[in-house]
């Protein structure tokens, strides 16, 4: 397999990862609604704390090459702004 390849498999998961962040960020904008109907704050620091938590554990589960650190700081971005879409 050459450079090609690879790149033609990363640009089509590319692809599923867009909807499936758009699906994320869906629900959220669901979850922001009804914080917002209850007064509640869009941002919530134990449950960003608990994903990143589940996170690193699910990187550490499946051995990389991805390490946890590296997975919770991107999930720590997608978080970032999935807040934003919430308010
Ligand atoms: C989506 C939520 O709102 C915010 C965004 C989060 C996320 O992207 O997972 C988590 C907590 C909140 O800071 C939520 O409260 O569940």
């Amino acid at each position: 397999m050459d450079i090609a390849y690879w790149r033609k498999k990363i640009d089509e998961l590319e692809n599923n990862l867009i909807e499936l962040l758009n699906n994320r960020a869906n629900y959220a904008v669901k979850i922001g609604k009804i914080k917002k109907e209850k007064g509640l704050p869009v941002f919530d620091a134990s449950r960003e704390q608990e994903i990143l938590e589940r996170v690193a554990a699910k990187a550490k589960a499946c051995d990389g090459p991805l390490s946890p650190e590296s997975m919770a700081r991107i999930f720590q971005v997608i978080m970032t702004e999935t807040r934003q879409v919430e308010r």
